[in-house]
């Protein structure tokens, strides 16, 4: 497509998972849709985060289980064959190819234009595609911004000299390296540690604050003891002061630490958060500043423009950076430009079709660690911090005879987070191996709102981890003698 093209109803930049889903509801509430991407379709998830880190974590998270099954053990004994795992990540990345999608998006009736988009006053978007044309657009109705994030460094001299790695390198590697650094506490970092170690690189992780810092304690602490177990050297309270590669750039990386420390690897992954990607979009041309994340109105809409048109939804406006949640978000998006197109009402009360509740009442979130990590909604100190009056509840699901079945030796736990007043669940965090499909069921409990009460009618099956419901409402009926 060259040239100025036909006005479309909507305009969508960037086609992650946001994107793409943002494109499909437009389209689907009748609405005419292009969709602009100057990479992959399918973003960084497909390509550079969710499905290769998984397609890397799977092999591991699968060994570890076998080795504590009796009559496994040994065969689950030695090393990962790399080749094979990368072979996997291979395929679960599509090989960086993004044919299917291109052929989904035509079988759902949305334009694509191939290029670099950006906005160009009210209600335009101008192309810069890889073949040297320019492509005016322009949105009728909305222009959904959803151009994700990049990895943020921190502010270090010669940091690009050192060539380092982000989320990209790291879930893309071809080849293990014999020292991994990794710099951050968060998923990403707890994430590819676990990985890396597993597939045989020494890694030390250097650590500002704790582990998973924005989830229940104890989650933070699991994953660190099985870190260290692993041979992982984790190292808190350390920042990076400085970096460089020796041997005159081509050697391996001299990390020093805020404390004098130093540090010799041969790669070093950033894991120090996200940045937006919102520094070439021309947010300049519609008086927003570039580089800025795009905070939103509870239907997604940028608040600084006035006519209502642009809307930015995904990582990009920085509420819940995750899939998931992105695509959560992107429906609900869809839908409001849809009724606002034809002039309908929007549905958006509390849990409405149109509002986006679960954005602050219940994100779910699985770490890939070892063991694994599954959370919804606030945390006991995030309920606190809201003033909420809530009971917390603690469970070893250990104890419980489905883990005892599926590990010798599980560890595990679980809290689940309770309004007192109101007497539902609001949040809840499972941590220890396989917990990762027991997040649906507290993601239920807290969105539909049940009461504690109607949970003992739940009946989990016997011998499974799902047990460990029935003994946290065991657990708190003995401590406060509610009904059960
Ligand atoms: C290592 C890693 C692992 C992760 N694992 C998980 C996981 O297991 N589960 C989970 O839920 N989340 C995970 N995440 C988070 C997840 O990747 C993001 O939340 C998700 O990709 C956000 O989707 P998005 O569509 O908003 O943005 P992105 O996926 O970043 O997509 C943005 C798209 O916009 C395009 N774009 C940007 N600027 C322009 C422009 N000017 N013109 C045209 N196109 C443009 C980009 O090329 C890209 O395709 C992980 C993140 C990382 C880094
Ligand atoms: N399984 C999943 O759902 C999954 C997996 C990976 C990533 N993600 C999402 O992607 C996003 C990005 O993940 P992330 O781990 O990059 O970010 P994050 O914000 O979760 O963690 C960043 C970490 O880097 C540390 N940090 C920041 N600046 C630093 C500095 N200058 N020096 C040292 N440490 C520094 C922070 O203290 C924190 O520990 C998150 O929102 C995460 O939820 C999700």
């Amino acid at each position: 497509m060259n040239g100025t093209s036909p006005a479309y109803d909507v305009v969508v930049l960037g086609a992650g998972p946001t994107g793409e889903n943002l494109a499909d509801r437009t389209r689907a509430a009748g609405l005419t849709t292009v969709i602009v991407e100057n990479e992959l379709l399918g973003g960084e998830c497909s390509f550079w985060a969710c499905e290769p880190s998984k397609a890397l974590l799977r092999p591991v998270l699968a060994r570890a289980d076998a080795r504590r099954v009796p009559g496994l053990r040994r065969a689950a004994e030695g090393p990962l064959d790399v080749p094979a795992v990368f072979e996997h990540r291979d395929a679960m990345a599509a090989h960086w190819q993004d044919a299917d999608q291109e052929e989904w998006l035509d079988s759902v009736s949305v334009d694509l234009v191939r290029g670099h988009g950006r906005l160009n006053g009210p209600r335009q978007v101008t192309v810069d595609t890889p073949d040297g044309e320019r492509v005016e657009l322009t949105a009728r109705h909305a222009v959904g911004v959803c151009t994700g994030t990049v990895t943020a460094f921190p502010d270090l001299p010669g940091l690009a000299d050192v060539r380092p790695w982000t989320n990209r390198q790291a879930t893309a590697a071809r080849r293990v390296p014999d020292r991994l650094a990794v710099v951050g506490g968060g998923v990403v970092a707890v994430e590819m540690a676990t990985a890396f170690r597993a597939l045989g690189s020494a890694v030390t992780m250097l650590v500002r604050g704790g582990l998973l810092g924005r989830m229940e304690p104890f989650a933070g602490d699991m994953v660190t003891d099985a870190l260290r177990e692993a041979g992982v050297d984790v190292r808190f309270g350390r920042s990076v002061a400085a970096v460089e590669r020796e041997g005159g750039g081509d050697g391996p990386v001299r990390v020093t630490t805020d404390d004098g420390d130093t540090l010799v690897a041969d790669e070093i992954l950033f894991a120090t958060g996200r940045a937006p990607h919102t520094g070439d979009i021309g947010l300049e041309t519609v008086g927003l500043t570039p580089g800025d994340w795009l905070p939103v109105d509870d239907s997604y809409r940028v608040p600084e423009i006035t006519e209502g048109w642009l809307y930015a939804v995904g990582d990009v406006n920085h509420r819940a950076l995750m899939t998931h949640q992105g695509k959560y978000q992107a429906r609900i998006a869809g839908a409001v430009i849809g009724a606002r197109a034809k002039g309908e009402p929007l549905d958006d009360g509390r849990w409405g079709r149109h509002a986006p509740t679960a954005d602050s009442a219940a994100v779910p979130q699985v770490v890939f660690t070892e063991p694994e990590v599954a959370s919804v909604g606030p945390t006991a100190r995030e309920a606190e911090r809201a003033g909420l009056k809530a009971d917390v509840v603690d469970y070893d699901i250990g104890k419980i005879a489905g883990a005892v079945q599926y590990a010798e030796g599980y560890r595990g736990r679980a809290r689940v987070i309770v309004d007192s007043e109101r007497r539902n669940v609001v949040g809840a965090t499972f941590v220890g191996p396989g917990v990762q499909e027991l997040l649906y069921s507290a993601t239920v409990a807290v969105t539909s709102e049940v009461p504690v009460d109607r949970l003992w009618h739940a009946v989990p099956a016997f011998p499974t981890i799902s047990e460990v419901w029935l003994r946290i409402l065991e657990t708190y009926r003995d401590s406060d003698g509610s009904a059960g």
